[in-house]
């Protein structure tokens, strides 16, 4: 598990992060979403020892990083692809991370097979392909079989088949009771993965919530609702207080995930019903909305010429 409290970073007159608090708990995949310069690196940065808090913490199982022993085998990461050393072949790679960590060569040979990198072990990592540095940096995320795992945008530049790999690999690890923390800018991959999202803006936190309720909750989130008496529906619904507006098939629209108290309704007043159905906005509209105002600079912002 990972614990983050108060946690803030400041870079001179720059706030990246801003007093967050959020838990990444065991069995489930926790999503990290932000604007551009939200914070995420930065945050991830941070769980992992690489940049000191300025105030507060992150702690994995109870210890900030640098109080870990054996970091190997309580946390692993992907914060950048291709660090390793381009004229080492991946099995090498591999060996030397895990004798700094005291990891046997059985487990390196079962790492190298996990990611499905066998018949390329013995390549100079110089000579990968961005799909083979990903599956690299993930093997060796794992060689220690940790418990909390980090993956800081694992999909990018991935073809659709990598993606579909990680994505099956994320939820294989929280499935079995780890702790998976991942940041993507691919909403719609986002969707499909994780289970639960924490979404930052200028440092602060701004969502720590179920994917699902995430997206019923926003405001763009509606009931759809098809009868044969539109009209006395409409009556019904304006009574109850419900918004209702009509859509451009001719169904009716309510504000809302309703169904259930539709339903009710219908059944009390004898309306008969040919479609109710939660509509739920996407994630990307739910990310959207919610970061408006948080991003960093919007494209209308940018000085003549299109840069910062
Ligand atoms: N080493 C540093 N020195 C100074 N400023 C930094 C440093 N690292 C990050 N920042 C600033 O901190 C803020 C947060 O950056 P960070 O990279 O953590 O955001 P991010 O959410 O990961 O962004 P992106 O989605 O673009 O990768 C930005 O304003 C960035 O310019």
């Amino acid at each position: 598990m990972i614990e983050i409290r108060d946690l803030s970073k400041r870079y001179g007159s720059v706030v990246a992060v801003d007093g967050l608090n959020f838990d990444v708990l065991p069995g489930r995949v926790t999503g990290f979403l932000g604007p551009n310069g939200a914070g995420k690196s930065t945050t991830m940065r941070m769980i992992m020892g690489l940049d000191r808090p300025s105030t507060g913490s992150a702690r994995i199982d109870g210890k900030p990083y640098r109080r870990l022993r054996d970091p190997l085998r309580r946390v692993g990461a992907l914060l950048e692809a291709g660090a390793a050393h381009g004229g080492r072949t991946a099995y090498h790679h591999l060996l030397w991370l895990a004798q700094s960590n005291r990891i046997g060569r059985r487990r390196v040979r079962e790492v190298i097979e996990l990611v499905g990198l066998d018949s390329v072990a013995d390549k100079p990592v110089g000579e990968f392909s961005l799909g083979m540095s990903q599956r690299l940096g993930i093997a060796g995320a794992l060689l220690g079989d940790p418990d909390a795992l980090l993956f800081d945008e694992p999909v990018n530049g991935l073809d659709p088949e990598g993606i579909h790999w990680i994505r099956t690999l994320m939820r294989g690890l929280a499935a079995e009771g780890r702790s998976v923390f991942v940041s993507s800018h691919l909403m719609s991959e986002m969707a499909l993965t994780a289970d639960h999202l924490v979404v930052i803006g200028r440092g602060r936190l701004l969502a720590d919530t179920g994917m699902a309720e995430f997206v019923q909750r926003d405001a763009s989130s509606y009931t759809r609702i098809r009868t044969p008496e539109p009209e006395r529906m409409r009556q019904v619904l304006d009574a109850a207080g419900i918004q209702v507006r009509t859509g451009a098939d001719g169904a009716l629209e309510a504000r809302g995930p309703r169904q259930r108290t539709i339903g009710e309704l219908a059944a009390v007043n004898g309306l008969i019903v040919d479609e109710l159905s939660p509509q739920a906005a996407s994630l990307e509209e739910a990310f959207m909305r919610l970061t408006a105002e948080a991003v960093e600079y919007h494209a209308g912002d940018l000085p003549e010429g299109g840069r910062r």
